[in-house]
């Protein structure tokens, strides 16, 4: 909700979505790629960049990391702030996906309810969740980050999968198991899965 008064958005004057997306011969969508530190969402979030550039589709990656260093700073771990960490990346996808780009956002974004506030923000129709899967375990012993080691020695509170809740989304648009598949493979699943959401049909 607003805190501020007399504002008046505007909508119907603005050139349409419809116009951009023609332009541009894609559809707007988000990715929301949701998944445990060192899943590989990152890491797969680059590769579909660079795969979908090559196929002459426009894009932005917003990144978990990348996003608190500029317009999430000032938030923490705390399940207040990841609300709030995700509710402002949901509303910045919102605009790339309006402006017709193939928007990839890569968050842990935990737990249903932190979902739920992205896909409320978003519009169901935009939202497609991609569930980066693979183990507590798995992660830990990759430890991309040196984070696990440190979490498991008390050294990190609020850790995800530890001390800090992770719920296996229930329905997503697709589910890659980094664990189970080599990375050519990850982003092979990926790219078929989106690939035909992006595509303009230009009879509609
Ligand atoms: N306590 C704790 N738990 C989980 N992750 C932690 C924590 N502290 C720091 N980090 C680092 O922050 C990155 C996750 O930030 P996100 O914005 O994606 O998290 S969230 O969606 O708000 O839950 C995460 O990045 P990824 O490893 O890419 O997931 C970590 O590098
Ligand atoms: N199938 C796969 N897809 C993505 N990453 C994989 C896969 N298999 C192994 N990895 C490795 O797992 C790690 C994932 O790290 P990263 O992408 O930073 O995860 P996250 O962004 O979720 O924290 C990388 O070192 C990557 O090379």
């Amino acid at each position: 909700m607003s805190e501020a008064t007399n504002i008046h958005p505007i909508f119907n004057s603005l050139l349409s979505r419809e116009k951009k997306e023609g332009l541009l011969k894609q559809n707007g969508v988000v990715l929301w790629m949701t998944g445990l530190s060192g899943s590989g969402k990152s890491t797969l979030a680059r590769a579909l960049e660079f795969a979908l550039h090559d196929l002459g589709y426009k894009t932005m990656l917003l990144d978990g990391d990348n996003l608190r260093t500029g317009v999430n700073s000032n938030l923490g771990f705390s399940e207040e702030d990841r609300m709030e960490n995700v509710r402002r990346s949901a509303e910045v996808s919102k605009l790339f996906a309006s402006a017709g780009l193939v928007t990839i956002c890569s968050l842990i974004s935990p737990t249903e309810e932190i979902r739920a506030i992205a896909r409320d923000i978003i519009g169901e129709e935009d939202f497609k969740q991609v569930h980066i899967d693979c183990p507590f375990e798995v992660c830990a012993e990759r430890d991309v980050k040196g984070l696990y080691k440190k979490a498991l020695a008390g050294e990190i509170k609020n850790f995800t999968g530890l001390d800090s809740p992770f719920d296996i989304p229930k329905d997503p648009f697709v589910r890659i198991p980094t664990h189970e598949q080599s990375l050519e493979d990850s982003l092979k699943q990926l790219l078929e899965a989106v690939l035909p959401i992006i595509k303009l049909d230009e009879n509609k």
